[in-house]
């Protein structure tokens, strides 16, 4: 088996730690990271140097090593990494640090509840949800059943702007997962898009139960300038949120650019640095193979487990 290193800027890399003690090594077995102690011999000054390599199985079996500098990855909330905390295992194919809190992620029920023409309509309940959105067509609708391992519980369509409410969906009678319109372009009359738009983002603001946005990118094509303001717009506002970048399974075509997924993830990344403070969670997924999907699970289960403790 030979490991492939995706080349990418010298800026993602690595990330460099002041230490107090003796410079330090890492060794990196698959996802978990493992920090040890050991002198070096390139640096005068103590110095640590950490990189994480990820390792993502390909479709076509190729595999491919992910860089992830420790600042990138995301820690959720419950946990601290330190050397005196080695191991720690992240999620497979994203920046995500797997916490305690990560239990009963799977799905054994999936309901659909109701369909709601705005934030006051919502289900009022008090259960922790999270809310699908993304480009029209980016697979949104085919995410959530991938989710709840249901072909047609969301209806999806090739023809962009086919969910046109605030749709919750409830699992395990406990939690929810919530489908929004698309953004972007769609069938629709400009006027009803507009409308789309405004109950999303009141949805957003104002929904209290909302404990994570899943902001969906297609990684089978370049970075569109809208993703870009939409996570942007997110970040503004403070919404917690996750990136789901899509559609990983799609080989690399001419005319969609010429580049992998994981290409395209790390343009999008390198495009977005400037604009986070912290890194987001994000993740790489596919509805045809479900890459991702117990991952996503987990995550889900970490965030909704430390949110109904505090
Ligand atoms: N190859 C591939 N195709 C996908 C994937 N996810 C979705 N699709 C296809 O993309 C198209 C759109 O999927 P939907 O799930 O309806 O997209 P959506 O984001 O819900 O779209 P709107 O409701 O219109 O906003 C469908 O033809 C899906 O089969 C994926 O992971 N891989
Ligand atoms: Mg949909």
């Amino acid at each position: 088996m030979r490991l492939l290193p995706i080349s990418r800027p010298p800026s993602l890399c690595a990330l460099t730690i002041r230490s107090s003690t003796s410079a330090s090594a890492t060794t990196i077995h698959h996802n978990h990271l493992h920090l040890s102690s050991s002198p070096s011999s390139s640096s005068s000054s103590p110095v640590q140097t950490i990189s994480i390599v990820h390792q993502i199985q390909q479709q076509e079996n190729r595999n491919l090593l992910l860089h992830i500098p420790l600042e990138k990855l995301f820690v959720p909330p419950g946990i601290e990494l330190s050397l005196e905390n080695p191991i720690t295992r992240i999620l497979r194919g994203s920046n995500i640090v797997l916490s305690p809190y990560a239990k009963e992620s799977q799905i054994s029920e999936a309901v659909f509840v109701k369909s709601s023409k705005g934030t006051e309509d919502c289900p009022s309940d008090g259960f922790p949800e999270f809310a699908l959105v993304g480009r029209s067509n980016v697979g949104k609708s085919s995410l959530l059943n991938s989710l709840v391992r249901r072909r047609k519980l969301a209806l999806t369509s090739k023809k962009p702007g086919k969910t046109q409410s605030i749709n919750h969906f409830l699992i395990n009678n406990s939690w929810y997962l919530v489908d929004l319109p698309g953004y972007g372009y769609a069938t629709a009359p400009q006027t009803v898009r507009t409308d789309w738009d405004d109950f999303t983002k009141d949805y957003f603001l104002n929904r209290k139960t909302l404990v994570s946005v899943f902001l969906l990118i297609d990684a089978s094509i370049p970075a569109k300038k809208i993703d870009i303001e939409y996570a942007t717009w997110l970040t503004q506002q403070q919404i917690p949120m996750t990136l789901i970048f899509t559609k990983c399974d799609k080989r690399k075509k001419q005319k969609n650019g010429g580049k992998r997924a994981e290409e395209n993830v790390e343009d999008f990344h390198v495009m977005m640095h400037e604009y986070f403070q912290e890194a987001p969670p994000w993740i790489m997924t596919s509805s045809v193979t479900n890459q991702g999907r117990d991952e996503i699970l987990l995550h889900i289960a970490q965030l909704r487990n430390y949110w109904l403790k505090h």
